[in-house]
């Protein structure tokens, strides 16, 4: 349940803290100094403002946190939400940072001729099932999904599977390990996501909020 008291935002651990955190202050939102303590162990802030705190929760997490209410708005990339599919969330802001692409790799060392067009069943190692199973049967082909939540590029080259399905910036990783990209899914930056409930519970304040992170992305543009 929203608690109708606390306004509360989920905020992903990792790399896309680092990008969030100056539209987080520039919207006018500092958290306590905890927050940036390495050896806190905390997971919920107090803010400059009152009623406001701060979660922060992994990054596959801020969606959960904000579709069930425990949050009102929160940050996450597209490729969570899509995963997720949330009808609980409304997405109104594009942040334009944590930037990557969500795409399909193959050993490099598979023969050209191995045409995706023509399989009717594939299995796929990935930390993103439903998008996979979604995007592979729009051309009829079955993807059989092997979740896994890291190091997805060591599953093909150890007959794992034949295919992965994750993200990518520079390709690095992909090429560090026999792999080439053969495909992109979508492309991926962070979202402001907000629980619909509190938009219509609390619309000044929610809309204040989403306001005050628009003019923080387009001052940092
Ligand atoms: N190169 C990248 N690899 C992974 N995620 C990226 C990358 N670039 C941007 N992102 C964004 O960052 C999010 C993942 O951030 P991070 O890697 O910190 O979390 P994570 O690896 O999912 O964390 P955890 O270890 O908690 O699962 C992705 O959902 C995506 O939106
Ligand atoms: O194209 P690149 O620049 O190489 O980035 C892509 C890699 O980054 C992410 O892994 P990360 O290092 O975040 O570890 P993770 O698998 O725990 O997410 C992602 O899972 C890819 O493996």
């Amino acid at each position: 349940m929203l608690q109708q008291d606390k306004l509360v935002i989920a905020l992903p651990k990792g790399r896309i803290l680092d990008e969030a955190m100056p539209l987080v202050r520039a919207a006018g939102i500092e958290p306590e100094a905890a927050f940036d303590d390495p050896h806190s162990r905390l997971l919920r802030f107090t803010t400059n403002h009152p009623h406001i705190d701060i979660i922060r929760v992994r990054s596959f997490d801020v969606a959960t946190f904000v579709a069930f209410g425990a949050a009102h708005l929160g940050i996450a990339g597209n490729d969570v939400l899509m995963e997720f599919s949330y009808p609980e969330i409304y997405a109104p802001l594009d942040l334009g940072i944590g930037g990557c692409r969500l795409s399909v790799a193959e050993p490099d060392d598979i023969a050209a001729t191995d045409d995706p067009g023509r399989w009717s069943h594939v299995r796929i190692a990935t930390k993103y099932p439903e998008i996979t199973r979604r995007h592979f049967a729009r051309r009829g082909v079955q993807a059989e999904c092997v979740k896994l939540n890291g190091a997805m590029e060591l599953a093909p080259t150890l007959g794992l599977c034949s295919r992965i399905v994750d993200l990518v910036s520079s390709g690095a990783t992909l090429k560090a390990n026999g792999l080439k990209e053969v495909e992109v899914i979508a492309q991926v930056t962070s979202r402001l996501i907000v629980n619909r409930a509190a938009l219509k519970t609390r619309p000044d304040e929610m809309s204040g909020w989403i306001e005050a992170f628009r003019r923080a992305r387009g001052a940092q543009a």
